[in-house]
């Protein structure tokens, strides 16, 4: 699941997830918070999401906040349309980038095509990407925090 947390008086979140039975499960929690209202659960894969916000909605830097907790493969490619919908000094948060260590293989194992390949695929291209500032916390099994800098 994405969240977007939207710049605005009145916090607002957009949540996007293909599965909405895992909204579903979070929606119990939200309704007890009071804060349903300020949620707009959206059904769809992330990147069609993504492009709609910001082809049809023109949400272009309209966003302080993303969270990424999705399929780990479209991560590089979330961070291309992220960078557009998050304002200039917002945050991007990737969830699980260390993989639990495994984005560190020895050079023996096979990787390609794995969720850790992709993780590392990743870390690397934020690692040398001149348009962010980085961090990479090492809590659970990673958690990436970038800074739109331009
Ligand atoms: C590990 S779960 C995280 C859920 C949520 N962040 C949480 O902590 O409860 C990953 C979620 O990503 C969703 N997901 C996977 N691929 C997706 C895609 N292409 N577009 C949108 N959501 C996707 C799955 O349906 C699943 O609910």
């Amino acid at each position: 699941m994405k969240s977007l947390l939207k710049s605005e008086a009145l916090t607002k979140v957009i949540a996007i997830d293909l599965d909405k039975e895992a909204y579903e499960v979070g929606l119990p929690f939200v309704r007890k918070a009071d804060v349903e209202h300020k949620i707009n659960y959206i059904h769809s894969d992330g990147m069609i999401a993504l492009n709609n916000l910001l082809k049809n909605e023109r949400q272009e830097g309209e966003f302080d906040f993303a969270f990424v907790d999705a399929d780990k493969e479209n991560y590089i490619n979330y961070h291309e349309l992220l960078l557009k919908l998050v304002k200039v000094g917002g945050i991007i948060a990737y969830d699980n980038t260390l993989w639990y260590g495994s984005v560190a293989p020895s050079e023996h194992e096979e990787v390609e095509d794995t969720p850790w390949d992709a993780l590392r695929k990743l870390n690397s291209f934020l690692a040398s990407d001149s348009r962010i500032d980085l961090s990479l916390i090492s809590i659970a099994d990673g958690l990436t925090l970038c800074r739109r800098l331009r």
